[in-house]
């Protein structure tokens, strides 16, 4: 690993790296924010997943979070949105698939599947990696926004027992279903739709087996709620599979990074909750 930049922030350190990655198999690069508390003990780790567009850098610096990080002793750890560094045939042409667009699936079909494995970096990769080079304890939770909420959603949904909580700001609840996840899925994963439903949380909630709350904030005016995020499906999904769900529909906020860092430290304190006995 290479260390790119370490910022101190709330007597933290903001830790960037850049590695050589054997999922992706390109370098990745990724933050990390290891809060006062690590330097005494080993602190449990929220995931955050970021969404279409974005780098590790759009949550660390405008979500506001290392106070509350801080102050409750958890690190937090921002992957990348997709592999870099290629110039696959139009990776590189519009803003909701290709670069900054990996949906955090594995893709099977040429030429992504050679490298846009963001699914398996994420699950597998990216916590061995944290867990055997800094000090955290095997402790995580996941959380993300957009493209990132889908992800931490189904992340967390096909990874029984490896997160202790789940939470997200206006996800993607149902990729099969809108045009965001139809677009990406049909490049990523080809005609297999069996393949698409295990990437869609709406659909693998209605086989879960779950006690814990998970946590989720929608905008109300947010310009993306009825073409791409309709929480409602997976509203309706959670209630018939007896999976309890805190949607807060937050009047007046869009989807940006200023309703992220209105309501960042009550996720945090969310998983918190349950990270932290
Ligand atoms: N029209 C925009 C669309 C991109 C956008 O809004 N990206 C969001 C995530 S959307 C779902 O995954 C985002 O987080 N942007 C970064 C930010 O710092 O706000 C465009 O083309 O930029």
């Amino acid at each position: 690993m290479e260390q790119l930049s370490v910022t101190r922030a709330f007597e933290g350190d903001l830790h960037r790296y850049k590695h050589s990655s054997s999922s992706t198999s390109t370098n990745m690069v990724f933050a990390i924010y290891l809060p006062p508390q690590a330097k005494n003990h080993p602190v449990p780790v929220v995931y955050w997943l970021s969404g279409l567009t974005c780098t590790d850098e759009n949550f660390t610096q405008k979500a506001g979070a290392f106070k509350m990080a801080a102050q409750l002793g958890l690190a937090i750890v921002c992957p990348d949105t997709s592999p870099r560094g290629l110039d696959l045939p139009g990776e590189h042409d519009s803003y909701d698939f290709g670069s900054g667009a990996g949906f955090y699936v594995d893709a099977t079909s040429s030429p992504w599947s050679d490298h846009y494995r963001m699914y398996s970096y994420v699950v597998d990769e990216l916590p061995t990696l944290i867990e055997g080079s800094f000090p955290v304890s095997g402790k995580k939770a996941i959380s993300g926004h957009s493209m990132g909420g889908h992800g931490a959603l189904v992340i967390y949904l096909r990874n029984p027992g490896a997160y202790t909580s789940v939470s997200a700001f206006a996800p993607v609840v149902h990729p099969t279903a809108v045009p965001w996840g139809q677009k990406a899925f049909q490049r990523y994963l080809g005609d297999d739709k069996s393949l698409w439903d295990s990437y869609d949380a709406t659909l693998l909630v209605q086989q879960a087996e779950i006690s814990d709350p998970i946590l989720i904030d929608q905008g109300s005016s947010d310009s993306f709620l009825e073409e791409q995020l309709q929480p409602d499906h997976f509203k309706t999904a959670c209630a018939r599979a007896n999976v309890p769900l805190t949607l807060n529909l937050r009047a007046g906020y869009d989807h940006s990074y200023y309703f992220i860092s209105s309501f960042i430290d009550s996720h945090l304190e969310f998983h918190a909750h349950k990270l932290i006995d």
